[in-house]
């Protein structure tokens, strides 16, 4: 995707979905300003043009795209569809009937898995999605996602060996934003 299209889907998203007010985040942490992945998610237009920037961000070499459960599954999905990689629907929990799987859709031990996010704070969703696919044998070491809100601080990703390839960043965002 090209810059300018790419600062096109920033201003897109941005105006979609940035929220403000006071928000309790997934970690924990509170913060002024969220983005509402859903209000992207739900456009199909939108969401689209953002599956479409993640696409060349999926590493050579993935067997398997592992979206996380649950904003992450439209994303892995349309990422599955046009890569042609299979897709893992990656859940919080495994249910207690059924197959009782976390990752549905197929066996990862031996394979490779580039997790599918699509916000990320301080990367701990994705560092337990990681941890339960490593524990069933696969090797993780890249998320791909829709937006990075960039809070470097806090992140865990590098101490658990994850490289993050965001398609959107929270830079991206604010300049889009700044260029009216
Ligand atoms: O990087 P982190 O600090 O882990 O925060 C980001 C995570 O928090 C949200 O998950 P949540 O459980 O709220 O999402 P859902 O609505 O996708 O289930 C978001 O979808 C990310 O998965
Ligand atoms: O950290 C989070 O929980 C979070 C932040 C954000 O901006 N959007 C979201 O869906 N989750």
């Amino acid at each position: 995707m090209h810059i300018e299209d790419l600062t096109d889907l920033a201003r897109a998203v941005d105006e979609r979905c940035r929220l403000s007010g006071q928000f309790t985040l997934r970690s924990g942490r509170t913060a002024t300003e969220y983005f509402d992945k859903y209000l992207f998610e739900a456009d199909p237009v939108l969401v689209s043009r953002v599956a479409a920037a993640m696409v060349p961000l999926v590493p050579a070499g993935t067997d398997l795209l592992g979206g996380l459960e649950l904003g992450g599954i439209p994303l892995v999905t349309l990422l599955s569809q046009a890569t042609g990689i299979p897709a893992l629907f990656v859940r919080k929990e495994p249910k207690p009937y059924g197959t009782r799987r976390a990752a549905e859709g197929g066996d990862c031990a031996g394979r490779t898995v580039t997790l599918v996010e699509d916000v990320i704070t301080t990367g701990g969703a994705v560092v337990n999605a990681a941890r339960l696919l490593r524990a069933a044998g696969a090797t993780v070491t890249t998320v791909v996602c829709a937006l990075d809100r960039e809070e470097p601080v806090d992140s865990l990703l590098t101490p658990a060996g994850i490289e993050v390839r965001p398609a959107l960043t929270r830079t991206m965002l604010d300049k889009g934003r700044s260029a009216g």
